[in-house]
């Protein structure tokens, strides 16, 4: 697989007020391919989110980067290169527009079309994320629709972009199992088939260990190892790993 981009040494400080100056990542040598499902998992603030804003180039002004990130082509465009999809997908959709408004804004912008092309193209993309009736779903607004419909729609709204990356950040903890399968099954095979490379973001190891290339274990912003899934589950490195994977034991995993 070709090689999409390489950190060495990379690193994020948050800056607060004083001598607070925390470090949500670091020493973190990783290197991500291109079209591959990398999955990061790590428990709650090790750092999983803030490396997706890095590579988005979304983090807040007040956090310094140290390190290298070293994008084989030119850096991509959030929003149009990188599509993101979040925990709480209210927070991409407008609440007081329809949520069609709201895709085809994205495919105007993104795509360059005018107005009617992207309405069109709209119905397209939420179609592709099996929604039943995309024109009634696309004049719906936001808590008109289910947190699995609301979720499916925050998907074509961040394929709207028509990305190469798409950055998934738990996509599926607000919703329950069966709604949570479907979506994932989705994100899967519309980044299959579209060649995209997908960054998965959980602290469910035994979730993405089901459909990741490769999973990247993160502790307190520390990359504590990475490899297959194979290599993760059945031979895992480090202690940290094994804990995960015992406490999903433990749950019935
Ligand atoms: N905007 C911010 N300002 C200051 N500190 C932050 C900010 N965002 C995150 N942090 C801190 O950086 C560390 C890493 O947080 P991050 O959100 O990247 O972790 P995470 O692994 O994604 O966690 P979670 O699974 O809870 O989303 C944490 O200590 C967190 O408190």
């Amino acid at each position: 697989m070709r090689r999409l981009l390489q950190l060495k040494e990379f690193g994020v400080a948050y800056e607060g007020g004083g001598d607070n100056s925390a470090l949500a990542l670091e020493a973190v040598d990783l290197e991500i391919r291109a079209g591959e499902k990398l999955a990061l998992v790590g428990e709650s603030g090790s750092g999983k989110t803030t490396l997706a804003l890095a590579l988005a180039s979304l983090l807040p002004s007040h956090a310094r980067r140290f390190g290298t990130m070293a994008w084989e082509a030119s850096e991509p465009r959030p929003g149009g290169d990188i599509g993101f999809v979040f925990q709480d997908p209210g927070g991409s959709l407008n609440p007081v527009r329809p949520v069609g408004d709201t895709i085809a804004e994205v495919v105007r912008i993104h795509r360059h079309q005018d107005r009617r092309t992207a309405m069109r193209m709209t119905l397209t993309l939420l179609d592709q994320v099996r929604l039943p009736d995309p024109e009634r779903i696309a004049r719906a607004y936001p808590h008109q629709l289910s947190g699995g419909q609301r979720q499916r729609v925050a998907l074509a709204a961040a394929l709207a972009g028509d990305p190469k990356i798409l950055v998934a950040d738990e996509p599926t903890s607000a919703l329950d199992t069966v709604v949570q399968a479907a979506v994932i099954e989705l994100i899967q095979s519309l980044t299959t088939t579209a060649g995209m490379t997908l960054i998965f973001i959980s602290h469910d190891i035994a979730l993405v260990s089901e459909f990741a290339d490769r999973i990247a274990v993160f502790r307190s912003g520390r990359l504590v190892e990475v490899g297959t899934p194979d290599e993760i589950i059945f031979a895992p490195g480090q202690a940290y790993t094994r804990h995960l994977i015992e406490a999903h034991r433990a749950v019935g995993f």
